[in-house]
């Protein structure tokens, strides 16, 4: 028997009698004999789910005012062959944003007129590979990248589908570094015109790609941010661009057909932390949508949206081996002196580098064994040579950890792997698929091997 978890770990998760934590019925003990740690462990059943609970969701409510839905993946999340295959068995398509996601989604085998290639400086290269792939949308995100598809496209004889990236001023998100749709950052084109007046850049953009014989205007693409939780700025966001596309429509008669609402949907990484909903924010969105069709007399667009870690982030956690563990003194801002334990795991920064980038804050335990022990304000770091490699910053733990215990992170399965680098030249951990109590290598761990075959010198 295992009693299930609940947020933030994935929806198979459980402890066994023994206190053993099973997932998608294989126990962390089992896991760490056959594929060794750090590793990030997947549950694929958790991923479907949420795959079907978004696209439903969104399908749903968007039916009952009247238009469809195309739900996609965002590969920067998460992307391996068997990450994408899975996205497209549930019936998502993937939004990639470089030449390595979309090589990986081809070599999943994903048609490319299901691939989105977002980017704010494709290269020729990237430009090239997605015209030759076919891909369904390129997302230009310049004046500059227009002409630059537009004669890449030129140049093959093909008219390349593409949607222009706004930037309607709303500002959400977990921080400050994934909050892309306020004005003061690199991410896409104004809707709002400079104090000097004329056209808005997203106008300018727009009108710019209409004039150009090898572009096909497919859409507006708007993308306010990560980490959300909540559906104000996404209505907000949602308005501004139908607006924009009833003014393009009512200046130049050409009315788009797509409005890409693009990701950021939060999800709870600590325990008792609420997530967003998808069917409260579709809802809300798909109203707001139909509203203002209404009101400026413009048939509904169809929709589509990019959600990825609330696809993939649950669905993930990494499982740590604790190497050494050391109680600190520390004082308190009120003056206390007490005790933190720190607890050392055979990972760190470069499997997880959220915590320092962001601040994020995640939560740990012991998952090889029961404990009663009391309970200790641990912090558990990690083996770099940095102070600031803190995988979990406060957590407590049984006061009897040890060194060979097995710690888990919850909630890693986006922008973990993704992110990750060789820091200290460690070498990156492997993807391990769980499910039906069997697992599966998806990405191999690295290997020394492998670091020492790029160094050519
Ligand atoms: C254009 C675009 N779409 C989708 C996403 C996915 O965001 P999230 O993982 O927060 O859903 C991002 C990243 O924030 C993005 O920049
Ligand atoms: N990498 C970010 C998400 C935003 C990046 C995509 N625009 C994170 O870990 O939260």
């Amino acid at each position: 028997m295992t009693a299930p978890l609940g947020a933030p770990w994935p929806s198979s998760a459980g402890r066994g009698d023994d206190g053993v934590l099973v997932l998608g019925g294989v126990s962390v003990t089992a896991l760490a004999a056959e594929h060794g740690t750090p590793a990030y462990l997947l549950d694929e059943r958790d991923f479907r789910e949420r795959a079907r609970a978004y696209r439903s969701a969104f399908e749903d409510a968007f039916a009952q005012v009247g238009t469809g839905v195309d739900v996609y993946y965002a590969g920067k999340a998460l992307l391996t062959v068997a990450v994408a295959r899975w996205a497209r068995e549930e019936g998502l398509r993937v939004d990639t944003a470089s030449g390595g996601e979309l090589a990986v989604a081809l070599r999943a085998g994903l048609p490319g007129a299901e691939l989105g290639l977002h980017g704010n400086n494709k290269s020729d290269a990237e430009i090239a590979a997605a015209l030759d792939a076919g891909v369904g949308r390129i997302i230009v995100d310049s004046l500059v990248e227009i002409d630059r598809v537009a004669d890449l496209a030129a140049a093959r004889g093909v008219v390349a589908p593409v949607m222009v990236r706004v930037t309607t001023g709303v500002h959400a998100g977990g921080h400050e570094y994934i909050s892309t749709a306020h004005e003061d950052q690199k991410f896409g084109l104004s809707v709002n015109a400079g104090p000097g007046g004329g056209d808005a850049p997203a106008v300018e953009a727009l009108l710019r790609v209409l004039a150009r014989p090898s572009l096909r205007l497919l859409g507006i693409h708007s993308h306010i941010g990560s980490q959300i939780l909540d559906a104000a700025g996404f209505v907000e966001a949602a308005r501004s661009v139908l607006r924009l596309r009833a003014h393009l429509a009512a200046r130049t008669g050409v009315l788009v057909d797509e409005v890409d609402l693009g990701g950021g949907y939060g999800i709870a990484y600590l325990p008792g932390e609420e997530t967003l909903d998808p069917r409260g924010v579709a809802a809300s969105v798909a109203q707001a949508v139909a509203a203002v069709c209404a009101q400026e007399g413009t048939a509904l667009p169809r929709i589509s949206i990019e959600p990825g870690r609330a696809i993939v982030g649950p669905a993930g956690i990494t499982l740590y081996t604790v190497g050494t563990v050391k109680p600190v003194l520390v004082t308190d801002q009120d003056g206390t002196t007490r005790t933190r334990l720190y607890v050392s795991v055979d990972g760190g920064m470069s499997d997880n580098i959220r915590p320092a980038l962001y601040d994020a804050r995640y939560h740990a335990e012991i998952v090889g064994r029961d404990s009663d022990a009391a309970r200790v304000r641990a912090r558990v770091v990690g083996k770099h040579c940095e102070s600031g490699d803190i995988v979990v910053h406060d957590v407590d733990l049984p006061e009897d950890v040890r060194a060979g215990d097995l710690l888990a992170v919850p909630a890693t399965g986006a922008y973990g792997r993704s992110m990750a680098s060789n820091y200290n030249l460690l070498t990156r951990p492997p993807v391990v698929g769980v499910a039906d109590g069997g697992s599966r290598v998806l990405v191999r761990r690295e290997t020394v091997e492998d670091l020492l075959a790029l160094d050519v010198g």
